[in-house]
């Protein structure tokens, strides 16, 4: 099927979605080229047009390894999270809240007044509280790395009720007074179940989530979370906290959340569609659904 196809599809079954928030995390990697950006900006700017509510969560760890390289700072990641000194922390916002937020937002309102730039620091949208990596089962300390522990959700509903879309920067305030480096699949997450979202859509460089990375036979296409829950420990680097995401938000209750392929131009529209790329996320339950009407149908 033509991607031009694919596209075509997606439109009459975004009726379905009227009205439901659509959480859409955009990732660094997935942020590097110029044309899928603006397909990008497109098609949020189309969900809303369509009467979803979408949000979007930016990451931009490649572009924040670039700018610490550039300024004779390393980068060194532990469990897929940076470790993150305050002089990392610095950086991190100049560059996520300073740099990739503000050309999200200037892509999204090339079509009207849309884009609304914000970190979860603005009006205590999220406060997170230092999260360790775990490796081998051991806590290792990674410094102002956090992780969301309370979602107010009221500025953001308030943009989204004056028809606005949200570009939100993975930073959050502690209670203690830090400034904390989140990972953006994990405040994408948050996000997701504190808004109460229909869907959690992460946006990567891969055409999914691998079984077996990086073998390409391997490539899941819907999995469940008790399935995913099994497959965890054996997840390495981003994929790490990108499926811990997803699990978290379809346990609270997102009805699904899919990794997609951002290379694929549209690939967040075509998501909608009968051709959508990358791994989907179920709860239980779904595939219980779909196994017992199998066996009812005797297949
Ligand atoms: N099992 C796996 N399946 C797919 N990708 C994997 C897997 N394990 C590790 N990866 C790596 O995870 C990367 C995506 O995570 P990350 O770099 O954090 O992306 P993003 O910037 O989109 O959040 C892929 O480019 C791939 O190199
Ligand atoms: C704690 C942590 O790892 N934070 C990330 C935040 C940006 C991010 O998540 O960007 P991607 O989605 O592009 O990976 C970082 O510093 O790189």
């Amino acid at each position: 099927m033509s991607s031009r196809v694919g596209l075509l599809e997606a439109l009459p079954s975004l009726e379905r979605f009227r009205g439901s928030i659509v959480v859409v995390k955009f990732g660094g990697n997935a942020m590097v080229d110029q044309e899928l950006k603006a397909a990008f900006a497109a098609d949020v700017v189309l969900l809303r047009q369509a009467g979803l509510y979408p949000v979007v969560v930016h990451g931009g760890g490649p572009q924040i390894s670039a700018q610490l390289g550039r300024l004779g700072l390393e980068s060194s990641f532990t469990a897929g999270l940076r470790v993150t000194t305050p002089e990392t922390m610095d950086v991190v916002r100049m560059v996520l809240a300073g740099q990739v937020q503000r050309e999200l937002v200037g892509l999204v309102n090339a079509y009207g007044p849309f884009a609304v730039g914000m970190t979860g620091e603005d009006a205590h949208t999220m406060t997170a509280v230092k999260r360790y990596a775990v490796v081998d089962g051991e806590p290792v300390d990674i410094g102002l790395v956090g992780d969301v522990v309370q979602v107010e959700a009221g500025a953001l509903r308030a943009l989204l009720a004056d028809g606005r879309i949200p570009v939100i920067s993975s930073i959050a305030r502690g209670a203690d007074g830090h400034v904390y480096n989140v990972n953006a699949d994990t405040a994408a997450a948050a996000l997701a179940i504190a808004l109460g979202a229909t869907r959690l859509l992460m946006l990567t460089d891969v055409a999914g989530l691998y079984a077996d990375w990086p073998d390409p036979g391997s490539l899941i296409t819907r999995l469940t979370t008790s399935e995913l829950d099994a497959l965890l420990p054996e997840l390495t680097t981003g994929m790490v906290p990108k499926m811990e995401g997803c699990l978290r938000a379809v346990r609270a209750g997102v009805a699904t959340a899919r990794v997609l392929d951002g290379r694929v131009r549209h690939s967040l529209l075509r998501s909608f569609g009968a051709d959508p790329t990358g791994t989907l996320v179920v709860p239980d339950a779904a595939r219980s659904a779909v196994a017992m009407a199998s066996a009812r149908r005797g297949g």
